[in-house]
């Protein structure tokens, strides 16, 4: 069974459809990564599974379970998404306690404490960041929070958009290398969008290259060592990217 699978999903924004006839199979443990230039569709695919986009037709599963078009609670449990802006997605009035506590106890979840001191090591953040509010950390500590808040109800499957692009250079090697650890360590499957080749060869098993809301290309991440694609539309985003 796919961890992820997508049946000819059309997506739309009112009357403006952005993502055509996406077919895609994402396999347990698997990190998959979603390329092509800004506006290609690559968020609105992320978002459509996670409900943050609605308007969609085709099917979308999770572990074989299908995704229906209102919100979805046992859905969230199995699948979270990660931003790219983690100041933008954390609530400023928030401290990072509250900020990992709401999900648990949206859910009516106990031992919401435990599960807190839980996340924030798995992230790698001192439990003395515990009480603290956004402003009051780095760049890097927000995406942590960002991470943790995405991992507290234990999900299988995580969608990460762009996770690294809003950060300093010196920080996005450290949260690469988190995402990468986690991964293995939780035996989480990742769908992640990017449009920065590297961050593919580094996190990646798979690619797909969407252009104008389709896909045109899946190939082997290993493909970005040779250039050996065989869409002209990837051809020119490798060489575009000077190779990965
Ligand atoms: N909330 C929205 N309402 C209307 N149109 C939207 C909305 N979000 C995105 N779009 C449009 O949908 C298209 C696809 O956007 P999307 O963000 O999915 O692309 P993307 O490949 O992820 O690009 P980027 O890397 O810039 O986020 C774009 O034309 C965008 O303008």
């Amino acid at each position: 069974m796919s961890a992820i699978s997508l049946k000819n999903l059309d997506i739309s924004y009112g009357p403006r459809q952005v993502v055509y006839g996406v077919d895609l199979e994402v396999a347990e443990g698997e990190s998959f990564a979603l390329v092509g230039e800004s506006g290609s569709g690559k968020s609105t695919v992320l978002k459509s599974i996670v409900g943050l986009a609605p308007d969609w037709t085709g099917e979308i599963r999770v572990f074989g379970k299908d995704r229906g078009h209102g919100t979805d609670r046992s859905f969230s449990r199995t699948c979270q998404m990660v931003f790219q802006d983690p100041y933008g997605s954390l609530h400023p009035r928030k401290t990072v306690d509250t900020v990992l506590s709401e999900p648990l106890a949206v859910h009516g979840l106990s031992g919401r404490d435990a599960r807190v001191g839980e996340v924030l090591s798995l992230v790698g953040l001192d439990q003395r960041f515990r009480y603290r509010f956004p402003h009051q950390l780095s760049g890097g500590q927000r995406q942590r929070v960002a991470i943790a808040r995405a991992l507290t109800l234990e999900p299988k499957v995580l969608l990460l958009d762009e996770p690294t692009s809003a950060l300093d250079v010196s920080v996005q090697a450290e949260i690469l290398n988190l995402l990468k650890r986690l991964r293995r360590d939780q035996g989480l499957t990742y769908l992640l969008v990017t449009h920065n080749l590297p961050v593919v060869s580094f996190m990646c098993d798979r690619m797909a290259v969407m252009n104008k809301g389709r896909i045109v290309e899946i190939a082997p991440a290993s493909t970005l060592h040779t250039g050996d694609f065989t869409d002209d539309y990837t051809r020119h985003l490798y060489a575009a990217s000077g190779g990965a």
